[in-house]
């Protein structure tokens, strides 16, 4: 079952449209080994790094013509406890051969960060050895349930996405394990550094007790203050990718 496309607004509503179009299920090769689970690496105490590699992106442009392998590298040794790969071709730079050869590179659990909008992008991440599926409650709305349960079947933890409190509604309905709070509109592109912990304490005054992620925009140390005791882990790209050295940025930030 495919969500409606047709009224996402904005940047958000034409990736998610041409990445629609492209899906054309074909047969894929064996899933790679297990890894540890990528929402049981975030349980552990204190904020937990998910580094992101990712080359270009729409409010960028290009960030870094770095290759994947070594991106990922220099997380695993600064201390990231998952990475997240950015899948999307046109807007983002990224391919699922970046995935797998990641995959084949470090052993930490692997997010793929992409516009899922087809069941068959479930199978597909799985297949190119990622751990977690990122899903994003504007694109899918009523459907969140229903690619969760999906990922569940194929033994995939998803990274469930929201920015406004409808959103986060939403997520929580659908019983989300993992909610990732994006600072960024993917509408307009903006960010706003106070909707994470704003929504993470309604997430969590709500009962949630599932593993909470905030995402985009963090550059510095003094930033990630407001998401210590309320959130698991926190999702950093572009910084980091802009940093001559990855490994030393990503120490620097967390400690
Ligand atoms: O590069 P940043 O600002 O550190 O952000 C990372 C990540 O949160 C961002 O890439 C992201 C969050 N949600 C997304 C959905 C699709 C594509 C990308 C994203």
């Amino acid at each position: 079952m495919r969500p409606h496309l047709s009224r996402v607004p904005g940047v958000l509503g034409e990736i998610a449209r041409r990445r629609a179009e492209e899906v054309v299920p074909y047969p894929l090769p064996p899933a790679p080994e297990a890894v540890p689970s990528f929402r049981e690496v975030l349980f552990q105490p204190g904020l937990s790094v998910i580094a992101e590699v990712k080359k270009s992106s729409p409010s960028e442009g290009a960030i870094r013509a770095l290759d994947s392998v070594a991106a990922a590298r220099a997380y695993q040794r600064g201390g990231a406890r998952a990475i997240s790969v950015l899948t999307e071709p046109h807007y983002f730079g990224g391919s699922l051969e970046d995935l797998l050869r990641v995959r084949q590179a470090v052993d930490l659990p692997l997010l793929r960060k992409d516009f899922v909008v087809d069941p068959f992008m479930l199978k597909e991440a799985r297949a190119y050895g990622a751990s977690a599926v990122l899903l994003i409650v504007a694109l899918l709305g009523e459907l969140t349930g229903v690619y969760l349960e999906e990922a569940r079947r194929l033994g995939l933890d998803a990274l469930v996405e929201v920015h406004t409190e409808r959103e986060l509604e939403l997520a929580l309905e659908a019983e989300a394990e993992m909610v990732g709070i994006n600072n960024r509109n993917l509408t307009t592109l903006q960010i706003d550094l106070t909707t994470a912990p704003r929504l993470g304490r309604l997430a969590r005054e709500a009962g949630f007790g599932g593993v909470l992620v905030a995402e985009s925009g963090y550059s510095r140390r003094e930033e990630l203050k407001p998401l210590e005791g309320l959130f698991d882990a926190v999702l950093i790209g572009t910084s980091l990718m802009k940093s001559p050295d990855l490994e030393e940025a990503l120490r620097a930030l967390v400690g």
